[in-house]
């Protein structure tokens, strides 16, 4: 196979060898020994260790060497991108802020554990026309981690206002980050009003991704690919379908409020804030709406143009520039959106994601062919799952010291058969005694057990003294009959759970 699966290094294995403390208060997995000296650091956010990602990549492709019939290690688990990525996420949704004087963020109703998302470290006024902070924190009531974004200084002159959120949480819509609740607080020693949205890890903004802060790029960057801004109307174009639908009207088309949360894949991020805070302006939402497709206009022309483009910023240069690199069709969609409305009409999401067909077909297609793709890895996972599931069980057969007061439960009968089968998957040696670690032999024995298949095996004790031929659907039994055993001693409601 020219890999070593045992080599495969695990979340733990690629953190320095800091004993791990599982009753730390700081989760950390630096905390412990090495929690103290990093504290003293000048940093903001918890500080980690990164993990070894490079070392989770395949050495290199032996395909062509091997026989059709012939399985890569890799063939059994996710692709090591994919891997990456989720771990990545899965890193940043646990990542912590390391306890220092001064940086002590409170709870805020059941939400604790706040960790700053903005990396810009200070309070922003741009978007809402007020200071505003976004963490990240963890709901004490269902252990969900949330995206919580704390407006300054506003204090509610009417109660009614911050019910507007109350439409918002029923819109669930791939392309809208979901709005949870939202409730004021004075754990600032002001009056704050606090939204809860759906947490997306290591999301961006597109502002974020196209406009990076401190870009050193020499020359002009190179221009998005039409594909990805058609990738973009479309998707913004189904979120206001879904709004205006709702009676609603977006109000944050903007690109620090639209996220990234995937490849090409992006949100409506801050939904129903301004609903809230601008409650008694009375505005009617027809207006609103089609302020709607104003913004989303701009939002195009200023990725395609690679400039961000404020409010009133003149937007008749970078349009009649766009068809230097863009389609005719582009740029003519971007005009109607820009358009006033026509004076007989109004402009109605339907009619422009029946305007962008074609690109909804596009879209279709690719979606479906990732989601053709995901399922493929879901259920490799789901033959790795079930083998894990075997594993436990044997796990709670093999070695128990004691049962039902019997010292010697798991060495005799039918246990001891499985004790032997344990060291025939995982405790191989060669004519020399050297250990074979060989991950398609424990797969496929497991596979076979699990099956019950008719096929026979060898299986004998480490001093030679007994051996026995057994078949694996035999041992399926053997396997079943210990693990009921132990089922009915113990707690069965619970115990059963999961196997
Ligand atoms: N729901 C979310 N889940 C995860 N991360 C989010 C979520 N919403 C926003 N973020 C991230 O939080 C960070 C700050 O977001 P924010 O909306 O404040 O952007 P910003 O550029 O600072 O905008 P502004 O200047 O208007 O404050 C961004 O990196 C963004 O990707």
């Amino acid at each position: 196979m020219g890999y070593d699966p045992f080599t495969m290094p695990s979340v733990s294995q690629a953190l320095p060898s800091t004993p791990f403390n599982p009753y730390a208060e700081d989760h950390n997995p630096l905390a412990g020994a090495g929690s103290s000296y990093f504290a003293t650091q000048n940093t903001f956010s918890a500080p980690s260790q990164p993990l070894q990602y490079h070392l989770y990549q395949p050495i290199a492709s032996t395909r062509e060497t091997l026989q059709p019939y012939q399985r890569q290690i890799y063939d059994f688990f996710l692709p090591p991108s994919l891997r990456e990525d989720l771990q990545k996420k899965s890193e940043a949704a646990r990542q912590v802020l390391a306890s220092q004087p001064g940086v002590q963020l409170p709870s805020l109703q059941q939400y604790h554990s706040l960790v700053p998302l903005d990396t810009k470290l200070r309070n922003s006024t741009s978007s809402f026309g007020l200071s505003s902070w976004v963490w990240k924190a963890t709901s004490r009531k269902n252990g969900n981690i949330y995206c919580l974004r704390r407006i300054e200084g506003i204090r509610l002159t009417n109660e009614e206002a911050i019910k507007a959120v109350n439409s918002w949480k029923k819109i669930i819509h791939p392309n809208i980050v979901t709005t949870v609740e939202a409730f004021t607080t004075r754990e600032f020693n002001d009056s704050s009003l606090i939204f809860v949205h759906n947490y997306h890890p290591l999301s961006k903004t597109l502002a974020e991704h196209h406009f990076p802060v401190g870009n050193n790029r020499f020359g002009r960057p190179a221009p998005v690919p039409e594909k990805v801004l058609w990738g973009y109307l479309v998707q913004l174009s189904s979120a206001l379908k879904a709004i205006h639908k709702a009676k609603l009207a977006a109000r944050c088309i903007d690109i620090n409020k639209v996220i990234l949360t995937d490849k090409n894949h992006i949100r409506l991020g801050a939904c129903s804030i301004l609903d809230v805070l601008h409650f008694d302006t009375h505005r009617p939402v027809e207006d609103l709406q089609q302020e709607d497709f104003f913004h989303l206009g701009r939002l195009i022309l200023s990725i395609a143009a690679n400039t961000p483009l404020r409010n009133n910023a003149d937007l008749r240069f970078p349009l009649d520039q766009l068809d230097r690199t863009y389609s005719p069709e582009l740029k003519e969609r971007i005009t109607w959106l820009l358009s006033p409305p026509p004076a007989i009409a109004v402009k109605t999401a339907d009619q422009l994601v029946y305007d962008l067909a074609s690109h909804v077909d596009d879209m279709f297609v690719a979606v479906s062919n990732a989601q053709d793709e995901t399922l493929n890895h879901l259920g490799r996972e789901l033959e790795n799952g079930r083998l894990v599931r075997l594993m436990a069980k044997l796990g709670t057969i093999n070695e128990r010291p004691e049962f039902d007061g019997d010292p010697n439960w798991s060495e005799t009968d039918q246990r001891y058969t499985l004790k032997l089968f344990r060291d025939y998957v995982f405790h191989q040696v060669d004519a020399q005694g050297n250990p074979v670690l060989d991950l398609g032999h424990i797969i496929s024995c497991l596979n076979k057990l699990d099956a019950g298949v008719e096929e026979k095996i060898y299986l004998t004790s480490r001093d030679h003294q007994s051996a026995l031929i057994v078949s694996y659907k035999e041992l399926k039994k053997q396997v079943n009959a210990a693990f009921g055993d132990l089922l009915k001693a113990g707690n069965k409601q619970q115990a059963s759970r999961g196997y």
